[in-house]
């Protein structure tokens, strides 16, 4: 018998190859001989007799007839848009304007006619080369010719070469009168089942996807609502309906004018795009914040975040909260500073201008003057208030530890280190502001290390090799003349003048005697009222005595002076009663829990890192040693030297602790007996337990 052979002539080879593919996919070559020549080809090859040939297009007719067999038949394929690329034909928005790019005019008119009855919902413009077409158009599609498509279109959707339709397989099969055709539609079938599968497992992944998004935006904090661009409500999570008290089913789809309270809606109209703002309604203030939702250009809609005012007060609430257990606080403000002399007024007005402003303050004044009390002012009335305050006095800490502690270790940094490492205060200030309390007391190494900081804002912890960027006010404090110690070379001029950039003198009491009578009388308010006692007043000899003393120590002093008072007085104070004029007396006795006081100083010492300093000082008193000097000439000569600051600063800790007395004026400082205990715990506890 015959073999059936249908021969496919077109000018191109790529049409040629395309319905070869297709003939193999289809089955069409199992039932039929595929034959497939180029019309330039004709002349050399010629059509099997009988075969039933299959031009591309009518226009080819005329060169194909001449060498068609008697036998043979011609039928003209009526051709489709394959749409191998259907998803990316199906993304492409409803309404835009697409170009329908082929390589000749009847072909462009043909396939955007194809595109068109095939129901696709956007504006298609037929274009070949050398055509016209709208400036605006930014997506194109194309039957497998991108190189046709004008350069500046930014989206191309090639969509495949155009493939020979159903109805084309159907004349052939009849021609040969073959019933295969069933199966020929069949697998032409296939391909459509293959997208419409494909679809449909992205649209249960889009299902999936949306409902993961609605269990992650249902469980945040912020109430949110989802407009779209013409104001329709999109989306709300359940924090806006039981704020709102909406029922979801009524609100999605519908307008927000009409189905949100229309005061509420009000309040969204005023919130300007990415401005967060304070809304009354409802009598309860919320924090609105509101954003458009932008995609490719387009304007999709916005989205509304709203939250009760007093939850983020809670919210900031706890986080002092977990400074205020960290130590990380200021808890003074301006209004907590006392002082109406002008001069005093004065310094406190420039702090208030300089508190807005980031940069670096050094405070100056005598000790008590108030200056660590102003440096928490300042940090409490700077943008950083909420952030942490932390303080570091450099005359309380030993150099061994001040390193570490300022600047972190990382974990085996050294014998001790802890595990995991160990925050420095300057990390631990971050966001914040650090106050650098007697900062002429910093070694010169420890100088090095802050003008570094100070210099490129970021620290290296102790042992550590990465750089730690950080965000800081730097506040500084001292009583010292920087100045003469830069003369003498004890301070580095550069830090000096990294540190002078704000600096803030704070006179001495003695200066602004003025306000030492109205400072009593503040004073005398708060011990009364701590104390439950009731106000006192002073004699007119000891209001007088008051004001023409000294004060050395300043405001800490005048302080303390009322609190004892505060202690002692009756109904009047007088001038017999003024601790300062009188000589000290305080002896305390050793009591039964002397053992324990002795282990909580030397656990305190030991804290601090300089146990084994008060040792050395306690011993220097009990030889005889008892004016600071003398102490700190000898400290020198036993290998401890310090300065006159730091002395000063471990003498009050003994004082505090009880283990010294301290004498006024030049009497100097003697061992107590609980000290002398204190000594005698030291050596039993070194000695593991036995007495030398
Ligand atoms: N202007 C003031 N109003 C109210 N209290 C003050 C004032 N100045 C100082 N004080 C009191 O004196 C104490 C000492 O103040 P502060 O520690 O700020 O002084 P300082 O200058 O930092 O001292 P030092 O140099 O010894 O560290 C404070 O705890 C505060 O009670």
């Amino acid at each position: 018998m015959e073999k059936k052979t249908v021969t496919f002539v077109a000018k191109m080879d790529e049409f040629l190859q395309n319905v070869v593919s297709q003939c193999h996919e289809l089955g069409v070559s199992e039932d039929i001989h595929i034959e497939a020549i180029r019309v330039d080809q004709l002349p050399l090859r010629s059509i099997s007799p009988g075969a039933l040939v299959v031009i591309s297009t009518n226009s080819i007719m005329p060169l194909v007839e001449p060498y068609v067999p008697q036998s043979s038949k011609i039928i003209v394929a009526t051709r489709m848009l394959p749409y191998n690329n259907l998803r990316g034909v199906l993304e492409i928005p409803k309404g835009v304007k697409v170009l329908l790019v082929s390589d000749t005019e009847e072909t462009a008119f043909e396939n955007a006619e194809l595109l068109r009855a095939s129901g696709m919902d956007f504006d298609i413009y037929p274009y070949y080369p050398g055509a016209d077409y709208p400036a605006d158009i930014e997506i194109a599609v194309t039957p497998g010719e991108p190189e046709h498509v004008p350069a500046h279109i930014r989206k191309v959707v090639d969509i495949g070469s155009r493939s020979i339709d159903l109805s084309t397989w159907l004349a052939i099969y009849a021609h040969f009168n073959s019933g295969n055709f069933q199966r020929v539609t069949a697998r032409a079938m296939q391909s459509l089942v293959y997208i419409t599968k494909q679809l449909s497992n992205e649209i249960q992944h889009a299902h999936l996807l949306g409902k993961y998004l609605e269990s992650i935006v249902n469980r945040i904090e912020d109430a949110v609502i989802a407009f779209d661009e013409k104001e329709l409500i999109r989306f709300v999570n359940q924090k806006a309906i039981d704020t709102l008290n909406l029922v979801e089913s009524q609100v999605v789809g519908a307008s927000a004018a009409s189905c949100l309270p229309p005061d509420f809606y009000e309040c969204i109209q005023q919130c300007e795009e990415n401005e967060d703002i304070l809304v009354d309604w409802a009598n309860k203030t919320f924090f609105f914040r509101k954003m458009h939702i932008v995609m490719e250009g387009s304007f999709l809609g916005s989205l509304l975040l709203f939250r009760k005012a007093a939850e983020i007060e809670k919210l900031e609430h706890d986080y002092r909260m977990r400074l205020y257990s960290k130590g990380l606080v200021a808890k003074y403000q301006f209004e907590d500073i006392y002082g109406e002399s002008p001069s005093f007024q004065k310094v406190i007005q420039i702090a208030r201008k300089i508190a807005r402003s980031n940069s670096t303050v050094l405070l100056l004044g005598e000790t008590g003057t108030g200056k660590e009390l102003l440096a928490q002012a300042i940090h409490n009335a700077s943008p950083r208030r909420r952030e942490p305050f932390v303080g570091v006095n450099f005359a309380a800490i030993s150099e061994t530890l001040l390193e570490s502690e300022l600047f972190g270790y990382e974990e085996g940094a050294f014998t001790g280190a802890r595990k995991g490492g160990h925050m420095g205060w300057f990390e631990l200030a971050h966001k914040g502001t650090i106050f650098l309390d007697e900062i002429g007391d910093a070694s010169g190494a420890i100088q090095n290390r802050l003008l570094r900081v100070l210099q490129e804002r970021q620290i290296m912890r102790v042992g550590g090799n990465k750089v730690i960027p950080t965000d800081i006010r730097v506040i500084a404090a001292t009583n010292q003349d920087l100045p003469r110690m830069i003369r003498e070379g004890s301070f580095r001029a550069d830090l000096y003048y990294r540190l002078n950039i704000l600096p803030i003198h704070l006179p001495p009491l003695r200066s602004r005697r003025e306000d030492i009578g109205w400072l009593i009388q503040q004073f005398v308010k708060k011990y009364s009222f701590d104390l439950r006692r009731a106000p006192f007043t002073l004699t007119s000899e000891a209001l007088k005595a008051m004001e023409q003393y000294e004060w050395p120590g300043n405001i800490r002093e005048l302080e303390n002076v009322v609190e004892y008072l505060a202690h002692v007085v009756e109904e009047e104070a007088y001038v017999y009663q003024l601790p300062f004029l009188r000589e000290a007396q305080d002896s305390p006795l050793p009591t039964d829990g002397l053992a324990d006081e002795c282990a909580a100083s030397y656990s305190e010492f030991e804290k601090r890192g300089f146990l084994e300093e008060m040792v050395l000082i306690l011993q220097n008193l009990k030889q005889g040693a008892s004016g600071r000097y003398v102490l700190q000439e000898q400290l020198e000569e036993t290998g401890l030297a310090m300065s006159s600051q730091q002395l000063r600063y471990r003498l009050k800790l003994l004082q505090q602790e009880e283990l010294i007395h301290v004498g006024k004026g030049r009497q100097g400082s003697q061992i107590s007996s609980k000290g002398e205990a204190f000594l005698t715990y030291f050596h039993v506890k070194r000695n593991g337990g036995k007495l030398t």
